[in-house]
């Protein structure tokens, strides 16, 4: 796979013309979002927010469990993770977030007007051997790796999204993934 597609963020009539300062980078399970956000909000001087550190006792356990996580189990998720991305934009944030549906992907949007995502797209094979290499130092297991997928809507046609394969190199994701931020003026509110 390649680099796929790009599509510029939203821009607000009469807003101020600035770069993105929010970014949450999402995939599924093992496409490199906590390895990608972290080295990106290095690159930008930006916070750098792991998602998972926000999921409840009851959310990891159940996921450890090999459960996978409902919309209930995610909505109080979402919630704390948005008021987090708004209460940091305007310093720069990248969130590292599954955000596996277009709702919750609109639930973020509504605390942050005009955030951009970075879809890492992964196949299922390499989410497998990933998420299997990762072993014992992470909880979640290859078990609830389909249900990843099944649950993923993938944001194709969403404005403020740069698609990118993630079984490119770190390096090179991050290369687009800056050049993108700095190229795509985006209205911040
Ligand atoms: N582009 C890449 N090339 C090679 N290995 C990668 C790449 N991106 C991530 N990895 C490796 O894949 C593994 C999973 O990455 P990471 O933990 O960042 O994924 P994740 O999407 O945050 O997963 P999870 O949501 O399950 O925490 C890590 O061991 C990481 O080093
Ligand atoms: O929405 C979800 O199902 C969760 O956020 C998962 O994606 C995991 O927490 C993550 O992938 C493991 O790190």
């Amino acid at each position: 796979m390649q680099k796929i597609a790009l599509s510029s963020p939203d821009a607000t009539p009469g807003a101020a013309i600035r770069p993105p300062h929010a970014v949450v980078v999402m995939g599924v399970s093992g496409c490199g979002k906590s390895t990608v956000g972290d080295m990106l909000a290095r690159r930008q001087h930006w916070a750098f927010v792991e998602g998972d550190a926000f999921h409840s006792a009851e959310n990891h356990a159940k996921m450890r469990a090999g459960v996978p996580l409902t919309d209930e189990d995610r909505a109080s998720w979402l919630a704390a993770l948005g008021q987090e991305l708004a209460r940091r934009a305007a310093d720069g944030v990248v969130l590292s977030c599954s955000a596996l549906k277009r709702a919750y992907r609109q639930q973020l949007r509504a605390h942050v007007p005009g955030l951009v995502f970075i879809w890492l797209e992964v196949g299922r094979d390499a989410a497998h051997q990933r998420v299997a290499g990762r072993g014992d130092r992470h909880f979640f297991p290859t078990t609830l790796i389909d249900s990843q997928f099944a649950t993923l809507e993938p944001p194709h046609d969403e404005a403020g999204l740069l698609h990118l394969d993630s079984e490119r190199p770190l390096e090179e994701l991050l290369a687009h993934a800056a050049a993108w931020l700095q190229r795509n003026p985006h209205a911040h509110p």
